[in-house]
């Protein structure tokens, strides 16, 4: 049974298929309602409201994923969870269009004085000449960050009659020519805009973005929106701004702190603001719900993830093309592990075949896993893999080219020891599955899951028999056996399969027949 953790008020209606899976149990309540409970849960579903730090995540040693039902990420430390081999993944694009059409409404209100009209009216106060407004048409708009929610806001703005200027460094020229924005830069956006909203994540790089510097390069009377996070416009410098007249007026659904605590802004008429509802519709918070509780379902099944901040991102047709080969590589990086006991230096893959086409870097991190897995006592998986290689010293790389050997996909991973190295080779067959095809240059074909045994001996007449018997005398049945070998008379090597995990004794036996060189069971 899987426990996932809804810490934040998240659609109900979207996470059901979550609640209603059979192997999930979905407690919905806030971190401090569940801190006696935090090492059971697989799974933390949240949205801005909970504060994942690496102290929590020290309490939550089970964690496999956080899911943010949303876009920003910064009230989660990346690193810590990267580094405890915790999944992050948010949902990018269901509260686009909300957010989109709230900014659109907070600059409308604005430069339309709507909700201080409102106020007054309410009061009893009918002042009409207070109120007079800035009209859109024929204005320009300073968008900075022309991502998901810039570009909605782009198309809105140009039905209104405004003229749009765009600064966002990682725009191409042609992405901005085909959205028909003028792409300008920094200063030429401040110097032209009668309004200026800001759409980037909080980076180092854009914190205070607007502020004491930037805001006197601005034209006087220029309005400023922050509908995406608190710090973006510096909030000392907009109350100096707006106090001195520079600045018209300011909407803000984000703060610095949220909720604002003895903030002067808010006792600024020039001010209007929202607590953070950018993405407050019944639509959008459903959108969020339904696409988080799909992947953390899909996580805690075993399915790569597509949408992962801190993973390499799959697209869902190449993860219809990749899965197949995920459990493959998890199990070669685990046999690898355990043919190989001496210090590792580097492990290199080599793809070949069909697979070369695909995001293999997933893989490669899916086998680091399987091999690092039993060599260090925390939990290792894809996300925390190359960290963990790296901090072993143990480097990893991938290329392509190796000859396919008549199989459509073929995966090598060959570990490169201090004294040693080792090779596996593996593919996967339509409609017959997962098959290792090669161990260190003997040829073989065994399905690798369940309990086996790897012989390794000489090529002599007798030895498989001697094998029989002793496993005969221990009542073993055998299920599959495979032998491979790669000269008559020379190393050759046994796989075995059983129904039932061998015991020490019975391998203890084995090691007494002549002419076997190696006997070890691979644990999958
Ligand atoms: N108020 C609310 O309820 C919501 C707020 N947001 C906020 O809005 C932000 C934007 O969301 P999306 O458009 O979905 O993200 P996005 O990732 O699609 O777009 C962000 C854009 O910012 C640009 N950018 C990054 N650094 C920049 C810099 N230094 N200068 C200029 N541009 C820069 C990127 O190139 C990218 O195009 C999110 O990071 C989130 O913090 C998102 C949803 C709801
Ligand atoms: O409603 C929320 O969860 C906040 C939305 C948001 O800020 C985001 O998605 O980045």
């Amino acid at each position: 049974m899987y426990h996932v953790l809804v810490s934040d008020p998240i659609s109900e209606e979207g996470l059901l298929p979550l609640i209603n899976h059979d192997s999930v149990t979905c407690d919905q309540m806030p971190i401090e309602a569940a801190e006696q409970s935090l090492e059971l849960y697989d799974a933390l579903l949240i949205r801005s409201g909970t504060k994942v730090t690496d102290n929590l995540l020290k309490k939550m040693p089970n964690l496999k994923i956080i899911a943010r039902a949303g876009v920003g990420v910064d009230n989660i430390d990346i690193e810590a969870a990267t580094r405890r081999g915790v999944i992050v993944i948010n949902a990018p694009d269901g509260n686009t269009i909300s957010t989109a059409e709230h900014t659109i409404a907070m600059i409308a209100s604005l430069v339309r004085n709507i909700p201080q009209a409102t106020r007054s009216v309410k009061d009893g106060i009918w002042d009409r000449s207070r109120f007079t407004g800035m009209e859109l048409n024929g204005k320009t708009l300073g968008i900075i960050g022309m991502g998901r929610i810039g570009t909605e806001i782009s198309k809105r703005a140009k039905a209104f009659g405004i003229k749009v200027n765009v600064y966002d460094p990682y725009l191409t020229k042609e992405r901005g020519e085909k959205l028909g924005v003028a792409s300008v830069s920094f200063n030429d956006l401040l110097e032209s805009s009668d309004i200026i909203t800001v759409h980037t994540p909080l980076t180092k790089e854009t914190k205070g973005l607007l502020g004491f510097d930037s805001i006197p390069r601005t034209k006087k009377g220029v309005w400023l929106i922050n509908c995406a996070r608190g710090g973006i416009i510096d909030e000392e410098a907009l109350y100096h701004f707006i106090k001195t007249g520079h600045v018209a007026g300011a909407a803000l659904d984000v703060f610095e702190t949220e909720p604002p605590k003895k903030n002067k802004l808010l006792e600024l008429d020039e001010v209007i603001t929202t607590p953070h509802i950018g993405a407050s519709t019944k639509e959008a918070q459903l959108n969020v719900a339904a696409q988080v509780a799909d992947e953390v379902l899909d996580c805690l099944q075993g399915i790569p993830i597509k949408n992962s901040i801190n993973l390499p991102t799959i697209s869902a047709e190449i993860y219809d093309k990749v899965k197949p080969f995920f459990h493959l590589t998890k199990k070669m990086g685990t046999i690898l592990s355990q043919m190989v006991r001496t210090p590792v230096k580097e492990i290199e893959l080599t793809y070949s075949g069909e697979v070369i086409s695909l995001e293999t870097a997933v893989l490669t991190r899916n086998l680091m896993a399987g091999f690092l897995s039993a060599r260090v006592d925390s939990p290792v998986n894809e996300v925390n893999a190359p960290s963990i290689a790296s901090q072993r010293g143990i480097i990893h790389g991938e290329k392509t080219g190796l000859k396919a050997d008549g199989y459509s996909n073929l995966i090598q991973a060959t570990v490169h020891g201090e004294e040693e190295t080792f090779y596996i080779r593996g593919t996967n067959i339509q409609e017959y599955g997962e098959r290792i095809v090669n161990l260190n240059g003997f040829d073989i074909d065994f399905y690798p899951g369940g309990n086996l045994l790897y012989i390794q001996h000489t090529d002599r007449p007798g030895v498989i028999g001697n094998v029989g018997k002793i496993l005969g005398e221990h009542h073993i049945n055998i299920a599959t056996m495979q032998v491979g070998r790669k000269e008559i008379g020379g190393d050759a090597i046994m796989i075995l399969s059983f129904d039932e995990p061998l015991d020490e004794e019975v391998i203890l036996a084995l090691k007494e027949i002549q002419d076997l060189v190696s006997v070890k069971k691979l644990e999958l």
